[in-house]
């Protein structure tokens, strides 16, 4: 805010007249700077990059943010349409239908620009409105160009290639999810919206778009690349005059890129037809940058609606900060957690009912949570989760079970998702008031954006982040400039497992029912988690340590007599043979490890004592005197690519507070 007030008068009014008008939905001002011109290098070196870009991104942003014009921004819906900008028949629809009066700031800030043909880049938090910021200028660009769709006729048809804007999603329930959306926008038009996902039957969807036709397809990568290259499909777009990708900075990263090259190699050429480009995200880090010009018309317009000086996330959302004892504890602190946040809402009714998103780092743990949470209530009477439905969802469902369970979970009033990141980004889930991480995501952008489906539409939530002793430097690294706050209030987190001792009555209840739950839970799917672990863990050098923690896990978390035998090839591939405590399948179970596991059980808290364990759960540790007073700890070591969230530029880090 500072800095920004620091630029002179015209911009100190802009921002004041911002601030006061804000909408609820968000409270950021948003930056519109025009014609981005920083020249392309001819080297790239990439994180010498991300800095350069940053530098110079940085003067060029403040010059042009003190030319900023000073007419009113339009903060109504109606005022669109009074203004003779939008169509009555779309504004009734939003206002009425959908019950939106004021636009949240992203909305004013872009679909101004977006209605005047720019090309635009745009960066918000999460959950304030992106998908109406561009699907409102794309129907009325197509109403434009064909006045007769603003009304809804008799016979709403046309022909497959009379597609006028193509909308690019990452994920196949974000692209249904904008479908929906984009079909109770033109509901009252004659704009037809078709959806093309992958894991869907492309036959259905191929005869339903021949026979209704097409003016806005919103998919994914792969099956959007799919229909457009088939020489029978019939639809195509030699009449595209909007292109837009969400979750932009996603479909720029190295895994998509090749497809969205493809996808516009199959397209008319954007500049001779002008066709207008739009980006939007809530995180675009600075190694997209040049994969953002190279897309985007000279001159293009980013509107920025998160300050540099302000933190990527929502105020309003705390964040805290879990540190389990061990693998074995996530599970127990987390149904700990969600009972006590039911008990909660229900003492007090004029609170949101508990509803969770629970995030994990591979699809094996969804499952093996989901198997674990789906028996609590089987063998010992109803689960005490009571009116909370479990739900899982990750990436080796059938499209079908995706959707039943996304479906069943948005539906729900209290409910807890267990997902993979097939749901972290866009997904609309309403009334979220909890996101559960079990476990640091790769980066950070990855945990703004699984962190922002909850708090959304101006609504209050909380985050949680587990997070085991192995874990910490590395969430230390990729998360240290995030408002993260220590969170001690779970005793399930801090009990010593491999001890018997003193468990407090709650937690030892938690105990029973997990190990009850557990035994319910095919071997197999406990096979797959143990595996997924060593890729989880991958980052760390010390693997020992690594098989000694998920070892432990086996042993007192899941009631196994001997850890999953893992493949003596994989054993060998991943360079393990050597490491104690490894059992392959041609029976050798390797060192003293795996010998002293075979003594232990379920229940069993005998066997190791703390000293076998790293430091960590406690304050004041090696790992906090080490990172004393040093102020940037946010490179990603392991991954070599610097993706922080801030902007375009960098955000300085600050000390973690937990
Ligand atoms: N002007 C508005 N006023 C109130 N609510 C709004 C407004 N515009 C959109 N919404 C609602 O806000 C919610 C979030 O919108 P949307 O999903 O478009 O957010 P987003 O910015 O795209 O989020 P993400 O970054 O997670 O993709 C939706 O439920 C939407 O209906």
């Amino acid at each position: 805010m500072l800095s920004t007030l620091r630029r002179g008068p015209a911009s100190l009014q802009h921002l004041l007249r911002y601030a006061s008008q804000a909408p609820s939905a968000g409270r950021s001002s948003c930056r519109r700077i025009d014609a981005l011109q920083i020249t392309r290098p001819n080297i790239v070196i990439p994180h010498i990059r991300a800095f350069t870009y940053s530098a110079r991104w940085r003067q060029e942003a403040a010059a042009a943010a003190s030319q900023i014009e000073s007419s009113d921004p339009l903060l109504e819906f109606q005022e669109l349409e009074s203004r003779g900008l939008v169509h009555s028949s779309v504004i009734q629809t939003i206002v009425k239908d959908m019950g939106l009066s004021r636009m949240t700031d992203v909305q004013t800030a872009t679909i101004n620009e977006a209605l005047a043909g720019d090309d635009i880049v745009a960066q918000a938090k999460t959950g304030t409105g992106k998908t109406i910021a561009f699907l409102l200028p794309i129907l009325q660009k197509i109403i434009a160009e064909d006045p007769t769709l603003a009304t809804r006729g008799p016979r709403r048809r046309t022909t497959p290639d009379d597609i006028r804007a193509i909308i690019i999603s990452p994920t196949r329930e974000l692209a249904e999810q904008i479908a929906v959306e984009a079909r109770r926008i033109t509901k009252n038009t004659g704009v037809i919206v078709q959806s093309a996902v992958g894991g869907t039957q492309k036959s259905a969807m191929l005869a339903q778009t021949q026979r209704e036709g097409c003016h806005i397809l919103v998919g994914t990568p792969g099956r959007l690349a799919d229909l457009l290259q088939d020489p029978y499909s019939e639809i195509r777009a030699p009449k595209l005059s909007v292109f837009v990708l969400d979750e932009a900075d996603r479909l720029l990263d190295d895994g998509f890129w090749p497809e969205i090259k493809n996808i516009e190699s199959l397209l008319p050429d954007r500049e001779a037809n002008n066709i207008q480009t739009m980006m939007f995200s809530a995180t675009i880090p600075p190694d997209v940058v040049s994969a953002v010009r190279s897309i985007l018309k000279p001159g293009f317009r980013f509107v920025k609606c998160v300050r540099d000086d302000e933190e990527p996330t929502h105020e309003r959302v705390p964040q805290k900060v879990v540190r389990t004892l061990g693998l074995e504890n996530n599970l127990p602190a987390l149904v700990e957690l969600c009972l006590r946040e039911l008990d909660n809402s229900k003492e007090d009714p004029s609170s949101m009912p508990f509803k969770a998103i629970v995030y994990f780092n591979s699809t094996a743990m969804v499952q093996l949570a989901e198997g674990v949470l789906q028996n609590l209530g089987n063998r010992r009477g109803p689960s005490p989760l009571g009116p909370a439905r479990v739900f899982g969802i990750h990436s080796k469902l059938g499209q079908g079970q995706r959707t039943r369970a996304s479906d069943g979970f948005r539906r729900s009033t209290s409910g807890i998702l267990l997902s993979s990141d097939v749901t972290a980004r866009g997904m609309d889930f309403p009334n979220v008031t909890h996101v559960i991480q079990i476990g640091p995501p790769q980066t950070a952008d990855a945990y703004i954006h699984r962190i922002g489906r909850t708090g959304r539409a101006g609504k209050p939530g909380t985050g949680y982040l587990f997070v085991t002793p192995i874990e910490e430097a590395v969430t230390r690294q990729r998360l240290g400039s995030l408002p993260l706050q220590k969170d001690e209030s779970l005793a399930a987190a801090s009990v010593d497992m491999t001890q018997a001792g003193q468990i407090p009555a709650r937690v030892a209840s938690i105990l029973t029912t997990l190990s009850d739950a557990h035994r319910g839970v095919p071997r197999d799917v406990m096979s797959a988690a143990y595996r997924s672990l060593i890729g989880i863990f991958g980052y760390v050098n010390d693997k020992e340590r690594v098989v000694e923690a998920m070892n432990t896990y086996a042993r007192f978390g899941w009631g196994l007599s001997q850890p999953p035998a893992l493949s003596a090839m994989l054993v060998q591939k991943l360079g393990l043979s050597r490491v104690p405590g490894i059992v392959t399948d041609n029976g050798m179970a390797r060192g003293r490890g795996a010998g002293d596991y075979q003594r232990g059980g379920m229940g069993s808290r005998m066997g190791r004592g703390r000293d076998s364990r790293s430091s960590g759960g406690a304050q004041g540790d090696a790992f906090d005197q080490a990172f004393e007073g040093e102020r940037d700890f946010g490179r990603q070591r392991d991954s070599g690519r610097q993706r922080n969230s801030g902007g375009f530029q960098s955000r300085q880090r600050q000390q973690p507070r937990w």
